[in-house]
């Protein structure tokens, strides 16, 4: 008895700040280093959901700048709709307050934890409080507050708040100063380089100790916010359900009809019946084994799909392949995203992508990019799903070496887009196993190896016609000496014949001032591929690393540049540089489809 006095006198509750001072890990500050990186990564997609929300097209700014040995400023700085003053120190100081909590639609951010944890991580290393700026329009001026997270009670605390001019019109910036070190620099321009590729309509600019990198935008449109929708009746839990039904003044129709996605007249009415109740009966007043009845049914009747095409904002294939091409040359890349499909009520999307050969390191296993809500996910691979399922699949049906992972050249890159991404843990670094969830990424990642086995046997084919090419090319001037000195007639330039065996266009002059014109006269779609080399090298190899997609060409050669033309498409190419030059279309497989248009 005494014993449990004493220990009645040591009880009492926990701040939830308190908690997650001691448990820091469980939010990615599991050291000074990841701290730097957890904490540009939760600046970072605020300003992009904001910027989402808002429907402008973000435009953030980074800054890492050293003031003390072992301590840095971390700024951002966002073009979003900015936050109202009263908000602020409750975002910026208090854990677990945010807007998309109960909220059912794809966003970044969930748990209303990410700035103000690292506010907090920021006080206990350092003591500083942090400084944040807003701006919510042009008719009000800018707030600024330097403030704290009392732990004991999770408040926050305001040190000092002021009115200030800002040349930004909308926006917020958030300073903080923390202990760290930049021994992880190359991860976190790794994490900016991965977010510029699945966030392709954003630019992101970053100085880091005095060095500046812009991640541009390959897209001007922002995509359209995603939409909340009512829960599904298939995702419901016992506590959740009894809570919503405490709330609602309707009858059970009227309430089944009103709270949840997807449900009718005719299905609720089912859902009732089976339930063995009455449609009038008020929800509120239903006996606990009532609902539990009425949870049972909700669960077996059968209801359409979540309305996912609202909630969910996948990226698309066209830009996963474009934001991908910015970053790293590639030889080969294709994209799917496969039809919405439902875990436990809730709705979700994968989209995959593989890329072969280019700049992707030759040796080892292959480079995963995990992705979750637009989000690149750095750390824990070998506990993702993601990861499992890549190493399910049976990667040598495909043309690759696996060992595990497949090996070589590859790129593979999964982006699960859901309202509510199953993370393994809070600091929301991989993907838990959800059956629904592998499988479909298994699909996608099988649909992609096909595709690429058709490449890789494609490309071998390509390149025994070619040894076999070269092999006659190396005699033809040799046949043709004996045969001027035979026939006693001057020496032919072979070149253009030897260019036609090679299915390349050789340039006569020294001095290019050439068109070509690529037509590919086909029903369906073909890609292109258009090389320039330098007559003075031997290989492409080092070819320009950011192929681009131009018309006019004006500069250097080995230049590689990739297009996909549709039925009756002309791409017209102009070269303006000047010296020799051989042109290779490859990737046209009849070669009278082309028409080759060299102005020399
Ligand atoms: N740059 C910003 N511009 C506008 N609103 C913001 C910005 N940063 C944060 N907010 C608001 O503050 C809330 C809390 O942000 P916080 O990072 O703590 O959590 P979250 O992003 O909602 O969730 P998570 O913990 O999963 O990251 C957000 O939900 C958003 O409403």
């Amino acid at each position: 008895m005494v014993l449990a006095e004493d220990l009645a006198k040591q009880q009492r509750s926990i701040s939830v700040a308190e908690f997650f001072e001691k448990n820091k890990h469980l939010l990615g500050f599991d050291s000074p280093t990841r701290g730097i990186i957890t904490t540009i990564k939760e600046a970072v997609d605020n300003a992009l959901d904001a910027c989402e929300e808002a429907e402008v097209l973000p435009d953030i700014f980074i800054s890492i700048k050293r003031v003390d040995t072992e301590v840095y400023r971390i700024t951002v700085e966002d073009n979003g709709p900015g936050i109202v003053p009263e908000n602020v120190p409750l975002v910026f100081g208090k854990l677990l307050y945010g807007s998309r909590f109960h909220q059912i639609r794809q966003s970044r951010g969930q748990q209303g934890i990410g700035i103000s944890a690292a506010v907090l991580y920021a006080q206990l290393t350092t003591g500083t409080p942090a400084r944040v700026t807003s701006r919510t329009g042009a008719k009000v001026r800018a707030h600024q507050f330097e403030l704290m997270i009392k732990t004991e009670t999770n408040e926050p605390e305001i040190i000092s708040h002021e009115e200030i001019d800002w040349d930004r019109t909308h926006g917020t910036r958030i300073e903080i100063q923390f202990k760290s070190s930049l021994a992880a620099k190359k991860r976190l321009m790794d994490y900016l380089r991965l977010t510029a590729i699945v966030n392709p309509h954003a630019r992101i600019t970053a100085e880091i100790d005095g060095e500046v990198t812009v991640f541009e935008r390959v897209a001007n449109e922002v995509p359209p916010c995603p939409k909340s929708i009512l829960p599904h009746p298939h995702g419901i839990e016992f506590g959740a359900l009894k809570r919503l039904a405490a709330a609602s003044t309707g009858t059970v129709e009227e309430f089944l009809i009103g709270s949840f996605s997807r449900v009718g007249k005719k299905t609720a009415d089912e859902m009732i019946a089976l339930a063995g109740l009455k449609p009038t009966q008020k929800v509120k007043k239903l006996e606990p084994e009532e609902l539990t009845r009425l949870l049972d049914a909700m669960q077996a009747v059968k209801v359409p799909a979540p309305p996912a095409q609202q909630c969910l904002s996948p990226i698309g294939e066209d830009l996963i392949c474009k934001g991908l091409e910015k970053e790293i040359q590639l030889d080969f890349i294709k994209a799917r995203t496969r039809p919405s499909m439902v875990y436990g009520g809730h709705p979700f999307i994968i989209e995959a992508a593989i890329g072969y050969g280019g700049k992707i390191p030759p040796e080892g296993s292959a480079q995963i990019f995990r992705f979750a809500n637009r989000v690149p996910l750095l750390y824990q691979q070998g506990a993702c799903a993601i990861t499992n399922c890549v190493s399910q699949v049976n990667w040598k049906n495909y043309g690759l070496s696996q060992q595990g992972l497949p090996m070589g050249p590859v790129l593979i890159m999964v982006h699960v887009a859901s309202t509510n991404v199953p993370f393994t843990s809070e600091s929301k670094d991989a993907v838990a196993s959800i059956p629904e969830i592998e499988r479909e990424i298994v699909l996608v990642l099988q649909e992609l190896g096909r595709e690429l086995k058709t490449y890789l046997s494609r490309r071998e084919r390509k390149k025994q016609q070619d040894d076999r090419a070269r092999a006659i090319c190396s005699v033809i001037p040799e046949i043709a000496a004996k045969v001027s000195e035979i026939v006693e007639l001057p020496l032919v330039d072979t070149s253009p014949i030897e260019g036609r065996i090679m299915r390349k266009v050789v340039a006569k002059k020294r001095t290019i001032d050439g068109k070509v014109r690529i037509d590919v006269n086909n029903y369906t779609e073909r890609e292109v591929t258009f090389v320039l080399y330098n007559l003075s090298r031997d290989s492409a190899d080092d070819a320009d690393p950011r192929p681009d997609f131009v018309d006019e060409i004006d500069g250097d050669y080995n230049k590689v540049w990739r297009r996909t033309l549709g039925p009756g498409e002309v791409w017209r190419v102009v070269y303006t540089g000047s010296g020799d030059g051989t042109l290779d279309l490859r990737g046209v497989e009849d070669e009278k489809k082309v028409v080759v248009d060299l102005d020399v």
